[in-house]
């Protein structure tokens, strides 16, 4: 008999109380060994619509504060959003640098700061523009019951990765903030190279 063993595994929950409010941490971790999380806030029962963001680990713009992304901002107003809403969920996942980790960015940056733009450093340095995955949401939204969301996102690729994994996503919410004078390029390639969609008066 052959048993597929699972690739990802919950691990634990606990309190985690914030500025923005009281949520609840659960841990995960990926047979590679790689460790995620999400946070709660609030309760649902199973049906209801919860209000997710999808966010990938930017270390740099989540707890450095950051201007050259709009990740740190995106993360406390999406967290801004569950509390104000009453309830939700974030995924942070631990894909640094869109899957190419920290150090990886860093020399991303670097041909950035020579005149590159994020998906020519990218590619410069031998890899895809965007290698996240994001199958472990299922399990995640499995564990906290989630079976209906409206997502948090600008990006279309989450639309469809949730889409494949079967989660029914009822509307989209754009999380357009934090633009300023260092990330606007940044935001621009974005639209045009990855799909994002932003308002293009943004970029006037
Ligand atoms: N490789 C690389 N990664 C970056 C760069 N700037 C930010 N990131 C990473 O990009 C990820 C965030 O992705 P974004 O493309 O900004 O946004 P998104 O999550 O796809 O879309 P939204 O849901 O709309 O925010 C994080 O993992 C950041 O660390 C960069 O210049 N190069
Ligand atoms: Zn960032």
């Amino acid at each position: 008999m052959t048993s597929k063993q699972p690739k990802y595994e919950y691990i634990s929950s606990a309190k985690l109380p914030t500025r923005m409010g009281d949520f609840r941490i659960h841990g995960f971790v990926e047979l590679s060994g790689q460790e995620h999380v999400a946070l709660s806030y609030g309760t649902w029962n199973e049906g209801d619509v919860v209000p997710i963001r999808i966010h990938s680990e930017c270390l740099t713009g989540d707890a450095l504060f950051s201007t050259r992304c709009d990740c740190g901002y995106q993360l406390e107003k999406a967290m801004q959003n569950v509390v104000d809403h009453g309830f939700g969920v974030i995924l942070y996942l631990r894909q640094e640098g869109r899957g190419i980790g920290l150090l990886n960015k860093i020399r991303a940056y670097n041909l950035q700061d020579s005149g590159m733009d994020t998906v020519e450093a990218n590619e410069h340095l031998g890899f895809d523009a965007d290698l996240r995955s994001y199958d472990i949401c299922k399990l995640m939204l499995e564990t906290l019951k989630v079976t209906k969301v409206e997502l948090m996102t600008n990006n279309p690729r989450k639309l469809k990765a949730l889409d494949d994994l079967g989660i029914e996503i009822v509307s989209r919410t754009p999380i357009d903030h934090g633009m300023t004078k260092d990330n606007k390029n940044y935001l621009k390639t974005k639209t045009e190279k990855l799909g994002h969609v932003f308002d293009p008066h943004l970029f006037d």
